[in-house]
């Protein structure tokens, strides 16, 4: 486990240089097979214990102009996990990864101190076209600084089954098109620099996200 650990902390090291540069260069980072196969279907199985367990609630349901189709303008379910529950080592296993990886870039985020985090929140679009309209994670300044989702979907197609991310940086005209995929790993600045929607999905849609506070 020990020396498993250590070859894990060496690839972490790598792998924030990378996100540094690209969160400095784009304000965006996707990482995929961060966790490699079986521990992400692990972490997967967890999630779907939670879900199963009917623990997970409607995100605050806002309702649309009333003559919008879909009545309500959310439709993901929530629960907040932080990793000491039972049965939910692979997701703390998680948490303690991303927080290697966050950790490593700490000091080169200018001129960010990362010093916290939220617990991480496991989300579940149920499909049947629900989605989240273009919003910012932060836009009043309310310390969390990177927002950090991991993916949990396998074989997913967004032709099919839609729930496609997408991204507008603030003050570029390139729109960022990021496909919810299993074992993916996507870092972005939280605040006004990154408004961002989820599209309809039409199957269910998992991941876990945290945010790193300043
Ligand atoms: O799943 C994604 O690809 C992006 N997801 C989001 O932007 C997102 N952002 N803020 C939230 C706040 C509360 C509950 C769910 C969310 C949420 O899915
Ligand atoms: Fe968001």
């Amino acid at each position: 486990r020990e020396q498993y650990l250590s070859v894990l902390r060496s690839r972490f090291k790598v792998l924030a240089k990378y996100v540094v540069d690209c969160l400095t260069k784009y304000g965006i980072c996707v990482i995929d097979k961060f966790l490699g196969e079986s521990t992400g279907y692990e972490i997967l199985k967890e999630v779907l214990q939670l879900s199963s367990a009917g623990i997970m609630k409607q995100g605050q349901l806002v309702h649309g102009p009333s003559s919008s189709s879909n009545k309500y303008i959310r439709g993901d379910m929530i629960t907040w996990v932080d990793g000491t529950e039972p049965r939910s080592e692979n997701i703390h296993f998680l948490i303690s990864c991303m927080d290697a990886v966050v950790l490593q870039c700490a000091s080169q985020l200018e001129p960010y101190t990362i010093n916290e985090r939220t617990k991480a929140m496991v989300a579940c679009y149920p499909g049947r076209k629900t989605r989240y309209v273009r919003h910012v994670d932060n836009p009043n300044g309310d310390g969390r600084c990177i927002t950090c989702i991991y993916y949990l979907n396998e074989n997913w197609d967004v032709r099919q089954h839609g729930g496609l991310l997408r991204i507008y940086p603030e003050g570029e005209d390139r729109v960022a098109n990021i496909e919810p995929k299993f074992d993916r790993l996507l870092f972005f600045w939280s605040d006004r620099r990154n408004p961002h929607e989820v599209e309809q999905a039409f199957k269910e849609r998992y991941a876990i996200t945290v945010w790193y506070y300043d």
